[in-house]
């Protein structure tokens, strides 16, 4: 099946190269390669959305690692942009799971560092932090300390805070863990709409979460080992298959939990899991 929606994919965004990591003497990743080219939609600002899956202890928080420019691989290169800069903290946002912040700002002033930061006057850094709170509904807290806040909202400020001080890429720890289907539907709502706000945003998912990434991602990448001829499995892992949500329809739809194929592919994937 191919998509209802116009779409192209570009140029290359985001590049793995032979990625290796090895940890106490054992491969973790090994040989490991992706890409994320750029989502062309007409008429319309179009970012792109990865989830990273993979079965238990696999890899997926050191590819994290590797993907945020914190932990350099042994072997190979991880670019982003259009440009292809080596990964490194000021140019990959990220969004880990306990949404650290700091506790004894207010709201605001956690949004005005984190633009400050990224080389803005104290003045532009007001005014675009401003404007992040508004957009994501959280202008009625902004004098609040993290500590008032909800889990919901707290996740909020950590991602508004990553976008004002990275360029272009975030990545995030598991954005689905512990909540119940509504506030997953909220937080797909949210990654749907930063992905929307400039054409280059890529987001990338780490998460076990098989049906919240199916319903949110454009591309999905499983991460799994290889066997050998005499089906042992051979030690470290990597990107087993790259599934692409637009070309089988199931990306950028509201209602995608009701869609038809979208149970199947769910399915499909926890079924490899099983054999990854
Ligand atoms: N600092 C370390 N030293 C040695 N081995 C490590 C280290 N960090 C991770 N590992 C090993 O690397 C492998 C992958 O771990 P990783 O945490 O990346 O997996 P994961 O897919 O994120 O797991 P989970 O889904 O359970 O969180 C595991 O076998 C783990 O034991």
């Amino acid at each position: 099946m191919s998509s209802e929606f116009q779409f192209e994919r570009t140029g290359v965004l985001l590049e793995l190269q032979n990625v290796s990591v090895t940890r106490g003497g054992v491969p973790v990743l090994r040989d490991l390669n992706a890409t994320v080219r750029d989502v062309v939609r007409p008429g319309m600002s179009q970012g792109q959305v990865v989830g990273l899956l993979g079965p238990s202890g696999i890899g997926k928080t050191t590819l994290f690692h590797v993907l945020a420019g914190l932990l350099k691989p042994d072997s190979g290169s991880v670019k982003v942009g259009a440009e292809g800069k080596p990964a490194s903290p000021g140019l990959v946002g990220v969004v880990a799971q306990n949404y650290v912040l700091f506790e004894h700002r207010s709201v605001l002033g956690n949004l005005v560092i984190a633009a400050k930061q990224a080389g803005m006057t104290g003045e532009q850094a007001r005014a675009a932090s401003l404007k992040y709170l508004e957009r994501f509904g959280l202008a009625a807290h902004a004098e609040k300390y993290p500590m008032q806040l909800s889990g919901g909202q707290r996740q909020r400020v950590a991602i508004a805070q990553q976008l004002l001080c990275s360029e272009l890429y975030l990545v995030m720890d598991e954005p689905f863990s512990g909540l119940d289907v509504i506030q997953q539907e909220n937080v797909q709502r949210l990654i749907q709409e930063v992905s929307q706000t400039h054409e280059h945003n890529t987001l990338i998912l780490v998460t076990h979460d098989v049906s919240a990434a199916v319903a949110v991602c454009d591309t999905i990448w499983l991460m799994g080992r290889e066997r050998d001829a005499a089906g042992a499995v051979i030690p470290g892992a990597r990107i087993m298959e790259e599934i692409d949500l637009l070309e089988r329809d199931l990306a950028w739809h509201p209602d995608i939990r009701t869609r038809p194929g979208y149970i199947e592919l769910v399915n499909e994937i926890k079924g490899k899991f099983a054999v990854l």
